[in-house]
């Protein structure tokens, strides 16, 4: 592989920048994190609160109407604006100065938010993470792939990826497949698996951090939180989503020995962002 990295604690520590001292609310970023529709709005709140956690300065959610006290309740911190509809989001209308966007958890599939999506991706440039059903609507209308900005950061799990990429037959045609579709559209691929791949054009990074703790609901709507958090604060698109695979599976490692894997929720993931964060910034 022309450019294969091992993303463990060296490599990590390359890209990692500790929060000034000088640092307010209006130098950490502000994130919008779009997402939600009927009975499924936690999903929002674990990446919002995810964001929050990973060092962003402002977070605001976009969900349909159904979310609004649903997030103010259980994510005091972040802002809140509604789509026009209850159950699902049919535009993605906002006047915010915002520094990055995570998109897609929970966003099913109604047709009006197919079309949300369209004029989403053709409008913005921002740097932007997009997730779970962000992922299955472009699938569905892959001429949209051409619209994303430069180094969006897909997260597909592996069915996600065989929507996108169709599917392989070994573990290197899967690589080869997704170096192309990154190269073909110049995005960045989290490939989530056991362990994950941070794959950037020729570049692979394959993730050292992480166990079976993680196979529990939402994990994934958390990564896409923390990625967009680093984002939200200027870490590179590359840099944000090596180290935020790498912090996400450290806080399973971190969680085992105290809780075992069985215990360990969604929640717990963002529970132990703050251990995680602390053991980079210790000298070893
Ligand atoms: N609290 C909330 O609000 C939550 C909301 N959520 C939201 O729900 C929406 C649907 O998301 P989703 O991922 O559950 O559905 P979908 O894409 O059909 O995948 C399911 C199928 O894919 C497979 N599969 C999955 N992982 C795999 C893997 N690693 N490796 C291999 N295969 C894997 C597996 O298929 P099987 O192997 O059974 O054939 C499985 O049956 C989405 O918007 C999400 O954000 C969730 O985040 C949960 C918490
Ligand atoms: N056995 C495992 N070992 C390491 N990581 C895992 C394991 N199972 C799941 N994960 C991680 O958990 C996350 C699951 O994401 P995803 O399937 O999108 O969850 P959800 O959609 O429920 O939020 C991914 O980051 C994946 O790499
Ligand atoms: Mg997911």
């Amino acid at each position: 592989m022309e450019n294969y990295i091992l993303s463990d604690r060296f490599e990590v520590l390359k890209r990692f920048k500790p929060i000034p001292d000088d640092a307010h609310k209006g130098i950490q970023g502000h994130a919008l994190i779009v997402g939600g529709s009927y009975g499924k709005i936690g999903s929002v709140c674990l990446s919002a609160k995810a964001c929050l956690k990973s060092g962003a300065g402002l977070v605001t959610v976009y969900v349909p109407k159904c979310g609004y006290e649903v997030v103010q309740n259980v994510v005091p911190e972040v802002m809140v604006i509604t789509d026009d509809y209850a159950d699902h989001i049919t535009t993605v209308n906002h006047k915010l100065k915002l520094q990055a966007i995570g998109i897609g958890m929970g966003i099913g599939q109604n047709p009006d938010t197919h079309q949300a999506m369209y004029h989403f991706f053709k409008m913005n440039v921002l740097p932007m993470v997009i997730d779970a059903d962000g992922l299955n609507i472009l699938a569905e209308n892959k001429e949209w792939l051409e619209m994303l900005p430069k180094k969006a950061i897909l997260t597909p799990h592996l069915k996600e990826l065989e929507r996108l990429i169709g599917n392989w037959h070994s573990d290197s045609d899967r690589m080869e497949k997704v170096q192309s579709f990154s190269k073909a559209f110049d995005v960045i691929v989290v490939v989530k698996d056991a362990p994950t791949f941070v794959v950037y054009a020729d570049s692979v990074f394959e993730n050292t951090t992480g166990n079976q703790a993680l196979a529990t609901a939402g994990s994934g709507d958390v990564l896409t939180g923390i990625i967009t958090g680093l984002l939200a604060q200027g870490y590179t698109p590359l840099d944000a989503a090596v180290l935020g695979v790498y912090l996400h599976g450290l806080t399973a490692d971190l969680a085992v020995p105290e809780m075992g894997h069985h215990a360990f929720i969604a929640s717990d993931i963002i529970a132990y962002l703050g251990r995680a964060f602390l053991s980079l910034e210790k000298k070893k």
